[in-house]
């Protein structure tokens, strides 16, 4: 978080206090793609952008994550020990559209069980989510409206606009 921030030109702990500081979250999800007869014709996970601030996956030795840029899915390699950090819809807001949720989706195998295990770093749930007053200059307009975290999450979670 404290690099991101840096990459915003912006004080280490702009983005964590953006989203409550200590009372921030952190939840562990755990994933099971069990083996599938017909991967071509079935996803693991649907696309989606993650509805909090920064996901940090840690998964089993089979492949599956996609991630799409430039109108093209992207195959994420399985890297040993290793962490993938994908930007959720928080920080694409609290930055101001600077850093892009990622667009992603999961795959399943013909023959292996994939499982992961994402840590969701999470706003507090009464933070109001908004561009930080430090990325908004007269070239730089803000591109969100504030909202509380948690009516935020209730809007994405059923499909109902967001300014
Ligand atoms: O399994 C993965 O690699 C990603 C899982 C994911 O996108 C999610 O749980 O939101
Ligand atoms: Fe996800």
């Amino acid at each position: 978080m404290d690099q991101i921030a840096e990459g915003l030109g912006l004080r280490h702990e702009a983005l964590k206090e953006g989203l409550g500081g200590e009372k921030s979250e952190y939840v562990l999800r755990i994933n099971n793609f069990p083996p599938n007869p017909q991967p071509d014709a079935t996803l693991g996970l649907p696309e989606h952008t993650d509805i909090v601030a920064l996901a940090l996956i840690v998964t089993n030795e089979v492949p599956g994550l996609q991630v799409f840029h430039e109108d093209h899915w992207f195959d994420v390699q399985y890297v040993p020990s290793s962490i993938t950090v994908t930007v959720g819809d928080q920080i694409l807001r609290l930055s101001n559209g600077k850093y892009k949720n990622v667009l992603h989706r999961v795959t399943v195998d013909k023959e292996k069980q994939r499982m992961s295990w994402p840590v969701f770093v999470d706003a507090n749930p009464d933070v109001v989510i908004r561009p930080l007053p430090e990325l908004i200059t007269g070239d730089n307009p803000s591109m969100f409206k504030p909202i509380v975290c948690k009516d935020f999450k209730y809007r994405r979670l059923f499909k109902l606009p967001v300014d």
